[in-house]
């Protein structure tokens, strides 16, 4: 064996190992193992991104104005229909916060492996905060990220008592980041459906039970530098179970497929970006689409992104409201009607490399 395959053995052995790509990155991975080398029609060296678009911007800074509210309800149909991902801006969130939060999570994922490592566990236990690195989805690709993942309040103080002591700003900057995309996700449900003609919060109402409503997960995500950005993704694509995720990244690298093509979500340090989920697909019969998307890499640059994902109650029916039901031929959703559970059972099945499913 030539020593460079030798390398990329010990690499490779490492890697199915390792509980972090940043701990396997930060101690001089020359190669990146073979599994995380995409098939060749999902590599972003064969899949070019179109530069010259970008997703829709809509400015919320006017939603509580009579006049002016039907026109941005009216846009956020529109994007969550043709797109099912837009940015918004003059959504009251300040620069402060902006820039505490981000500094937040590149702390946290900057602290020592053995901090990070107590909250190690399976992805799937949300009842505690759990640290790693984002594992290979049922589709068998690897993503070269990180991630660290809880709950949201309100929650009692035992399980808030369970959140980081280090940084020692986490608590509070993640408290308050969650509080305001809180309000973000109850205007743009409320939007939704005031152009829809629904009561205000019917959405969310549609996505819990009598016993929960829907609940909320925040997601930090840490994607570090890449010896081979084009040939392998920080997160493969897929589209996310829930029912809407509120984004804010550091560094550009969400790309978003429209139209079959590539479409990189252009930098913009205001904007959070809103991607509507499968659940608000389903219930909406399509009204609301649930967008395919990934995130590229870079060699010499890392980047992080927080993400609140809004989540279906998992006793939560997932079927297309019957507000939603039109005369003609069924749409591919009128024949769903199962727990958000028993969905995420079987898309796990089909597609796992959502990595924030329950
Ligand atoms: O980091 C990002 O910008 C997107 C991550 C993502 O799509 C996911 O975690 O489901
Ligand atoms: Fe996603």
């Amino acid at each position: 064996m030539t020593t460079t395959v030798i390398q990329r053995k010990l690499n490779e052995e490492y890697c199915r190992n390792a509980n972090s790509i940043k701990a396997m990155v930060d101690s001089g991975l020359t190669h990146i193992p073979s599994d995380f080398i995409l098939p060749q029609n999902m590599q972003p060296r064969f899949t070019k991104s179109d530069k010259s678009r970008d997703v829709p911007t809509i400015d919320l800074s006017l939603v509580n104005d009579e006049s002016e509210r039907p026109r941005i309800a009216t846009a956020v149909t529109e994007a969550a229909k043709e797109w099912g991902v837009f940015k918004v801006v003059g959504h009251g969130i300040s620069a402060t916060l902006r820039k505490k939060l981000i500094q937040v999570i590149r702390e946290f994922f900057d602290l020592p492996l053995s901090d990070k490592l107590q909250f190690l566990g399976p992805s799937g236990d949300t009842s505690t905060p759990r640290y790693g690195r984002t594992r290979r989805g049922k589709t068998g690709h690897q993503s070269w990220r990180d991630q660290f993942h809880h709950r949201t309040p309100p929650l009692d103080f035992e399980e808030l008592q369970s959140w980081p002591e280090k940084p020692e700003t986490y608590r509070d900057t993640i408290l308050e980041w969650t509080k305001e995309i809180q309000k973000v996700t109850d205007t743009v449900f409320s939007l939704l459906a005031d152009a829809y003609d629904l009561q205000p919060r019917r959405l969310q109402n549609l996505m819990g039970t009598a016993e929960s409503g829907m609940e909320a997960t925040m997601l930090a995500a840490y994607y570090p530098p890449c010896p081979q950005p084009d040939v392998a993704s920080g997160i493969v694509a897929h589209t996310d179970p829930v029912g809407m995720v509120v984004n804010f990244e550091d560094v550009p690298g969400l790309e978003v497929q429209k139209d079959g093509t590539w479409i990189l979500v252009a930098p913009d340090p205001e904007s959070l970006i809103i991607l509507t989920g499968d659940a608000m697909e389903i219930i909406t019969n399509g009204r609301c689409k649930s967008c395919e998307h990934r995130v590229l890499l870079k060699e010499k640059q890392d980047r992080v992104s927080a993400l609140v994902l809004m989540k279906p109650s998992l006793e939560a029916k997932l079927c297309v409201a019957p507000e939603f039901i039109t005369s003609g031929p069924p749409s591919r959703f009128m024949g769903m009607n199962m727990t958000y559970r028993e969905y995420l059972q079987t898309f796990r099945r089909k597609c796992s490399d959502a990595t924030v499913d329950s």
